[in-house]
C-alpha cells in the first residue's frame, strides 16, 4: 500500500530550519497512521534525550535475523534520503526513532521516512503485527 508520504524524497535540512508546528505534527502523524495496515507511530521524547520528540515505533520479529535485515532496510532508506534515524535491534526488535538533528524537532523528511519505513515493515519477513 503506497501513501503520498511514502513517495516523498527528503530534502537537506539546513540548521536552525523551522521545526514543524504542532497542528502540522498532528495532522501528518494522522496521515502516515492512516497510511500503513498495521503500524502506528507515536511522537514522543526520546528516552535517551526528552526534550527531543521524534516519530516512534517499535517492531517486533520472529527471531534476530529477521529483525538484523529490517534494520538493514530502513539503513539503506537512511543512506539513499541522506536522513538517518536512531535503531535499536535486539533479538526480536527494532525501535525506530526518525527526528530531525539539524533542526532539533520534526520536519517533513521524519514523516517521509517514517511512512517509508511502514512500508518496508508492511512485507517484512518474521515480522508480527
Ligand atoms: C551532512 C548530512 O547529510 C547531514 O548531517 C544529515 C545526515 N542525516 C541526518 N539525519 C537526521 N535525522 N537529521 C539530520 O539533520 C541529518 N542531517
Amino acid at each position: 500500500m503506497s501513501s503520498s508520504l511514502a513517495d516523498g524524497t527528503c530534502v537537506p535540512c539546513k540548521k536552525g530550519a523551522p521545526s514543524l508546528a504542532q497542528e502540522d505534527v498532528e495532522s501528518k502523524l494522522q496521515q502516515l497512521n492512516n497510511a500503513s495496515r498495521a503500524f502506528a507511530w507515536d511522537a514522543s521524547p526520546l528516552s535517551q534525550s526528552p526534550s527531543q520528540i521524534a516519530l516512534q515505533r517499535t517492531f517486533k520479529f520472529r527471531n534476530f535475523k529477521t529483525a538484523l535485515a529490517f534494520t538493514n532496510s530502513v539503513g539503506a532508506i537512511a543512506e539513499e534520503q541522506k536522513h538517518h534515524p536512531l535503531l535499536v535491534l535486539e533479538w526480536g526488535s527494532v525501535h525506530v526513532a526518525w527526528w530531525t538533528h539539524a533542526t532539533g524537532g520534526l520536519h517533513d523528511n521524519d514523516f517521509i521516512c517514517a511512512a517509508k519505513t511502514s512500508q518496508i515493515a508492511d512485507d517484512a519477513e518474521g515480522i508480527k503485527k
